[in-house]
């Protein structure tokens, strides 16, 4: 596998289409499916995306297809969409992927209906297919531009590992190799909630210093699920943790963090949600991260926060206020 192999790029949202902007742009061969005829038609005639990533030209080489056959051909897949269809798409492809194909997993969420790892999902639907994560402080349109970043490339087996790292990462984006897929796949799901509750503090006009201490609190929070259920330290204060972690609570360029910023305004959930076409992974594992966080022991006070919020069970006002009611403790995990 060298770097001239075909790379298949499956989801034509934001990230999707900047990693294959990314890879085509070093000379990489890059196909992209996607669902959406309109998204395939802007990229291959116009070079851009502009229903997912408005205002930014693509790399010529960049192409697009409607046809998942023609990924049968790509000897690395990288896994786009959304956390919650990965099943449908994954097994949607599996026909067309040989054994031994490297799956590599970008989605950032935890399968809703089954409690999954995007992981677990593979190895139930693809057991003969290695799988790896790349996930950390990455937004779609900044990678595009060709700005720099760094990532997690997580994967047991490290030859492999290396192999994906030159493959996808170039000039200016830079993956990390790690052994722990569990750790890379808990920040990047865990994280999206916790922006949510970091919006919420910035809709509420709670100041800076609550936002600093709900991140670190909120490290916290992430790192004992993580830990609990098999993460290493070291994954979840490195990029895909940490680094993710403030990267999304900081920007208002977050799907995740202006989505908890409307709700700490005052607005309805359904009302948002309307306005948008882009994924909000937070609201969709809020639930799934309290459930198996319970199920594990864990406590999640801030995730409990956002869920109550997401359900429409209190007001942003509130819930701030019970956590700061929380009894006074350790620092620490
Ligand atoms: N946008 C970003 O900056 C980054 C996104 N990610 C992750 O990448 C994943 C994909 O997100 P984006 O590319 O941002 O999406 P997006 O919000 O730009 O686009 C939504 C995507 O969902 C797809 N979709 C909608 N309904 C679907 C269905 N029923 N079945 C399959 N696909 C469906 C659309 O075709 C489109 O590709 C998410 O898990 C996200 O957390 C990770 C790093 C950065
Ligand atoms: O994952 C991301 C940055 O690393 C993108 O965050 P949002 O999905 O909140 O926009």
């Amino acid at each position: 596998m060298g770097h001239k192999s075909l790379v298949g790029i499956v989801g034509g949202g934001a990230w999707g289409t900047a990693l294959g902007c990314l890879m085509a742009k070093k000379g990489q061969s890059v196909l992209l499916w996607a669902r959406n005829e309109a998204v395939i038609a802007d990229i291959n005639q116009h070079q851009r995306n502009r229903l997912y990533l408005p205002d930014i030209p693509l790399d010529r080489a960049l192409r697009a297809t409607s046809r998942l056959e023609d990924l049968t051909r790509a000897e690395v897949l990288l896994l786009v969409c959304p956390a919650q269809y990965l099943r449908a798409t994954a097994s949607a492809l599996s026909p067309f992927i040989s054994a031994g194909v490297p799956l590599v997993i970008c989605a950032k969420g935890i399968e809703r209906e089954s409690g999954a790892l995007m992981s677990t999902v593979l190895a139930e639907l693809l057991p003969h297919n290695p799988v790896a994560v790349l996930s950390g402080p990455n937004f779609a349109a900044e990678v595009a531009r060709g700005l720099p970043a760094a990532a997690t490339l997580a994967t047991a087996d490290e030859s492999l590992g290396h192999r994906l790292v030159s493959i996808i990462g170039g000039p200016a984006f830079r993956p990390y190799y790690s052994p722990d897929i569990i750790g890379a796949q808990i920040g990047g799901a865990v994280k999206n909630v916790l922006a949510i509750a970091c919006g919420m503090v910035a809709g509420l006009q709670l100041g800076e210093n609550a936002r600093a201490a709900l991140i670190t609190r909120g490290l916290a929070e992430m790192s004992r699920f993580g830990m609990a259920l098999g993460a290493r330290q070291e994954t979840m204060t490195g990029l895909s943790g940490m680094g993710d972690l403030i990267l999304t609570c900081m920007s208002g360029q977050s799907r995740n963090m202006s989505l908890g910023m409307a709700l700490g305004e005052g607005r309805k959930m359904a009302d948002i949600l309307k306005e948008r076409r882009s994924v909000a992974e937070g609201a969709a594992s809020a639930d799934v991260v309290q459930m198996l966080a319970a199920k594990a022991g864990v406590d999640m006070p801030i995730v409990d926060a956002v869920v109550d919020i997401l359900h429409d069970r209190a007001q942003a006002a509130n819930v701030v206020q019970n956590l700061l009611n929380r009894p006074f403790r350790h620092e620490g995990i």
